[in-house]
């Protein structure tokens, strides 16, 4: 059988908790450590490697150059050179200098995998992976606003007294401040959310909370890193038992939606190959003008970085 293989490239606070939730959920057979930081980097594989051997399978966690690839099946990035302090935006010359020094020499060495992309600005570093990639689009994918839709849930969810998983509740748009939930598709059990709990909650005040809540903890705690460990996991895991699970990423559109040349959270359904199918919603008048907005901004910071 075929050893699944993973790199994280960055293991600063959210590459190494995603290595520990892999360690701890049997995700994959090897784990490779890449960061400019070697010594980091050493300190985290042994510390993975003490939890690892309380575990019953074998896992390897190793230490390499990005550029050592070539058998990896996906490719985790998690780098940046300085975190935002109020926008994802912040982020976007220092993160997209570092993505133009690895991806092509990755590819030159023959990487062949998927990409998945959650270092911010999410959707326009997913979008330039894949140019500078040339990987087909449904093998580069962005974390996107999944986490966002996990807390959207756990929000609704705590205010309506129900799991999180039964809440078919969701977010679309930019993994920033123009995502919106899509509140004419949301519903439990087939029956609408405004129906089913109209005046008991304030569901634009949950979906503002939603929109907040990465910058509310980095406020306390300098770093969002467990709940964005558990997306990639998820993901990942998706990936690896070809699923067919249809979870809100950030996917390159090529004609979905009306729009080309960008990269933007909507639901898709992932396979073993990567972004399977792309599910187009039946936007309300006023959902589609907040779709175009957001899948504007989105451009502007390809355009930025002068990607087309
Ligand atoms: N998409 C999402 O929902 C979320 C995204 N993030 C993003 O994840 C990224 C990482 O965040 P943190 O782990 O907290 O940052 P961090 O600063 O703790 O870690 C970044 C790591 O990247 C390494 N690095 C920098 N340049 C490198 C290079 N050229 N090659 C290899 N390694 C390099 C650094 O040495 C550091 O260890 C940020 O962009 C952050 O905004 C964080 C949380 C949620
Ligand atoms: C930091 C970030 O993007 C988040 O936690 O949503």
């Amino acid at each position: 059988m075929k050893l699944r293989k993973v790199m994280i490239i960055g293991v600063g606070n959210v590459g190494s908790t995603t290595a520990y939730t892999f360690v701890n959920r049997g995700i994959c057979e090897e784990i490779a450590l890449v960061d400019l930081n070697k010594e980091l980097a050493y300190g985290h594989a042994q510390d993975l490697l003490d939890a690892a051997a309380y575990r019953q399978n074998m896992v390897k966690v190793s230490l390499r150059e990005s550029t050592d690839c070539a058998d990896i099946d996906i490719v985790i990035i998690t780098v940046t050179s300085g975190l935002a302090q109020k926008s994802r935006k912040e982020e976007l010359d220092g993160t997209s200098k570092i993505i133009e020094s690895i991806v092509p020499n990755m590819m030159k060495n023959g990487f062949n995998g998927i990409f998945l992309v959650a270092t911010n600005p999410c959707d326009a570093i997913t979008y330039q992976v894949w140019k500078l990639s040339g990987l087909p689009r449904h093998r580069v994918i962005g974390t996107g606003v999944w986490l966002d839709t996990v807390r959207l849930r756990r929000l609704l969810g705590e205010k309506m007294d129900i799991g999180p998983q039964s809440i078919d509740a969701f977010i679309v748009g930019e993994h920033g401040d123009s995502q919106f939930p899509v509140w004419s598709h949301s519903s439990i059990y087939g029956i609408n959310l405004n129906k089913l709990e109209k005046n008991k909650v304030d569901f634009a005040q949950i979906g503002t909370q939603a929109r907040k809540m990465g910058f509310e903890i980095m406020e306390r705690k300098h770093c969002t890193e467990y709940g964005i460990a558990s997306t990639i996991t998820e993901i990942c895991q998706h990936i690896f038992t070809n699923s067919h699970r249809a979870l809100a990423l950030s996917c390159i559109l090529d004609g979905e939606y009306g729009y080309k040349n960008v990269a933007i959270g909507v639901p898709a359904i992932l396979d073993q190959h990567g972004i399977k199918k792309i599910i187009e919603l039946d936007f309300i008048e006023k959902e589609k003008q907040l779709f175009a907005n957001s899948v504007e901004i989105v451009k502007g910071y390809i355009e930025h970085i002068n990607l087309k």
